[in-house]
């Protein structure tokens, strides 16, 4: 059996979601955890909710050719430029996904008690069927989906060390998902979802 080619679809109405449990990045996954830890800028980003500024429970970092300006952030986000092996995966996965990314959110979940809340990645300027890709490393963790209008349907999948999930068709318009906190003594976990976002590349230059 080859394993780098084990694909798993995930069954979820109204959507597109493949699950590589070892896509072959060309590293070893223990070396690509080291070295996206150490090379990262990893920075604490805030939300603003009705004027409280309130820091996210994760560290975060945006990489790539735009600019985000979404409305809940608290302050606009200069993307760091691809290096290194943030460089070498974007091309391994745009080889794997058969898709084109100008943009990545890294996220450091630095114990259980870190976490993303229930959302959906459909800002308008990824379009209406977005290919997302994410690739976690590190600790495992479950990654839940919710359907949006029947929050009573509900998917879990663990994120395994050195898997690639790509998220695509209308799964941002149905589904929202989220990494719950969790109580068990759990390392670091890293997680990079790539995107292809439309419009504000000629921006970069300009800040
Ligand atoms: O950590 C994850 O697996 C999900 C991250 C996520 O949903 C996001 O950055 O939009
Ligand atoms: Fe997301």
């Amino acid at each position: 059996m080859d394993l780098f080619n084990e694909i798993r679809p995930i069954a979820l109405a109204d959507a597109r979601v493949i699950y590589h449990p070892s896509p072959d990045l060309g590293l070893h996954p223990d070396a690509i955890f080291a070295a996206l830890r150490a090379e990262i800028p990893w920075e604490q980003h805030s939300v603003n909710i009705h004027g409280q500024i309130i820091p996210q429970p994760r560290l975060s970092s945006w990489h790539g050719e735009v600019v985000h300006t979404y409305s809940t952030l608290a302050h606009v986000l200069v993307p760091h430029p691809w290096s290194g092996v943030v460089a070498h995966l974007r091309e391994r996965v745009e080889a794997i996904c058969a898709a084109r990314f100008n943009s990545m959110l890294a996220n450091l979940y630095r114990n259980g008690q870190d976490a993303i809340g229930w959302h959906a990645d459909d800002e308008p300027e990824l379009g209406p069927a977005p290919v997302i890709a994410s690739l976690s490393f590190g600790a495992e963790r479950g990654f839940h989906m919710r359907r949006k209008d029947d929050h009573a349907q509900v998917k879990r999948i663990t994120l395994e060390h050195g898997s690639l999930l790509i998220m695509a068709g209308a799964m941002q318009r149905h589904w929202q998902h989220a990494v719950m906190r969790t109580a068990k003594p759990i390392g670091e976990r890293i997680n990079l979802t790539f995107r292809l976002t439309a419009g504000s590349e000629a921006s970069v230059g300009a800040l």
